[in-house]
């Protein structure tokens, strides 16, 4: 067990002789309690991890969250899975400040298989131990929950368990031969050449006027040098307007850190980022102006990013009134690229919920295409990998319907001791194979420089 691990189980064995029945839970107990300590949450994971874990650090509040092992698990298959999490989550009524973790695939209409075995296109959570630091404090807040009835001793045995770390997994990580070691080992892997000619069947269909935008994507293997903490602290303090997260299920980690909020909800008010358009950073600041400007300048960028804006608004227009957006995009800034952006902001309507919007929204321009249906039949069809959970949806959503889901970019599946990076492109008429070529190198590079001994996220 990790050894700071003591404290937390220390701390709810000691109050979980006032725990309270837990609402919407029948037959479930939970005890809230606080842990003095500002130390990163990042110190309690574990790549050896058993139980299904969910880490999401939240840049605009600071917040970071935890969730360790499941209480309750909503997890499915099929074309209309948003629908039917929300159909089992609506049905459940928990507590307000209850967190559920999880997640969607990108494409719902396909089986999850290789790398992604045994992950369903929906996973959802509620942690039976929920920890949560807010920026600048020196407290965790601790929920646990447990069956009504155990003794404290029991709940003492509980919470080892979900620490325990399985060290035979060392063993069979390395061995092979799973199917997931062996897609590892064997998945498609695009060379510029290979590259060059879906780039091509890219374009040919947007000449002939059956896509007007794709996203094209590719994946790399690579050699994990670092610990997970040490991976997710990079991230973290690389990354810091992003959503670092990772998530564990079926001895797969799955994590990244990413600039692009599929959607926020804060009572009733939904935030939505439009993030399409992408160019290096500059070495000089003369240089990265210039940059900066020369993309908000390309025709290319502007309508490769229109189309994102277009789509998110259309659609919210649905679910949701007062609309609102800026008319010109503004430049964001990351430390290895920067990226057209235009933040969207809606009152949703009553009844509606978070995942109304996921459901509408998601796979967004920003990594299918346009027409959707077309663009991702095209990259079913032409990709040659599947895309999993890289350019789905990963966060957290309370009781009261609020929270926050991330588009699952600048991301990384680890099978340790190996990981698959992910990165992908907006093609739109006049798309060139270099300059694309060189954009997804870009966005590899926080997770490579992440898994690196030695690595520096200072990548400019
Ligand atoms: C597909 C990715 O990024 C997306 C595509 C972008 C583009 O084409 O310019 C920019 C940001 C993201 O919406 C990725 O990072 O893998």
């Amino acid at each position: 067990m990790i050894e700071d691990a003591q404290m937390i189980v220390d701390a709810v064995v000691s109050a979980w002789g006032s725990a309270q029945a837990a609402e919407g839970l029948p037959g479930w107990c939970a005890v809230r309690c606080e842990l003095p300590t500002s130390r990163s949450l990042t110190r309690f994971l574990d790549w050896q991890a058993r139980q299904p874990i969910a880490f999401f650090a939240h840049p605009e509040t600071g917040e970071q969250m935890l969730g360790f092992g499941a209480a309750q698990v909503i997890a499915g298959d099929g074309a209309d899975v948003e629908g039917e999490t929300h159909r089992q989550l609506r049905e459940m009524s928990i507590a307000a400040d209850l967190r559920w973790f999880g997640g969607f695939a990108f494409d719902p209409t396909t089986s999850l298989t290789g790398i992604w075995s045994g992950w369903p296109q929906a996973i959802w959570f509620l942690p039976k131990l929920t920890l949560v630091r807010e920026a600048d404090t020196a407290e965790v807040r601790l929920i646990y929950l447990d069956h009504v009835g155990q003794s404290p001793s029991e709940v003492k045995r509980a919470l080892c368990a979900l620490f325990a770390t399985d060290a035979s997994d060392a063993v069979s990580h390395t061995a092979g031969g799973t199917a997931v070691a062996d897609a590892m080992e064997n998945g498609l892997v695009h060379d510029l050449s290979a590259w060059q000619t879906y780039l091509e069947q890219s374009l040919k269909e947007i000449d002939e006027g059956r896509l007007a935008k794709v996203v094209i994507a590719r994946q790399q293997p690579q050699r994990v040098e670092t610990t997970l903490m040490e991976t997710m602290d990079r991230l973290i303090s690389g990354y810091r307007d992003s959503h670092a997260f990772a998530m564990h299920w079926h001895k797969l980690w799955f994590l990244g850190a990413s600039p692009e909020q599929l959607v926020r909800a804060e009572s009733g008010t939904l935030a939505v980022d439009c993030l399409a358009g992408s160019m290096a950073r500059g070495r000089t600041l003369h240089e990265d102006e210039a940059l900066a400007a020369a993309l908000f300048a390309s025709e290319k960028n502007r309508n490769e990013h229109q189309a994102v804006v277009q789509f998110v608004t259309d659609r919210l227009k649905l679910i949701s009134q007062e609309i609102e957006w800026p008319d010109v995009p503004t430049v964001k800034r990351l430390a290895n690229v920067q990226h057209l952006f235009t933040p969207v902001r809606a009152k949703l309507n009553d009844g509606k919920h978070i995942l109304d919007a996921v459901s509408l929204l998601h796979p967004t321009p920003a990594v299918g295409g346009v027409p959707r249906a077309d663009a991702l039949s095209f990259i079913r069809t032409h990709e040659g990998w599947e895309r999993g959970y890289y350019a789905g949806a990963f966060g957290f959503m309370d009781g009261a319907g609020d929270g926050v889901l991330t588009v699952t970019l600048r991301s990384a599946a680890v099978r340790y001791p190996t990981a698959m990076l992910f990165a992908g492109c907006g093609i739109v008429a006049g798309s060139n194979v270099d300059e694309e070529w060189k954009e997804t190198q870009m966005k590899l590079l926080p997770m490579r420089m992440a898994f690196q001994q030695g690595g520096d996220t200072n990548v400019q």
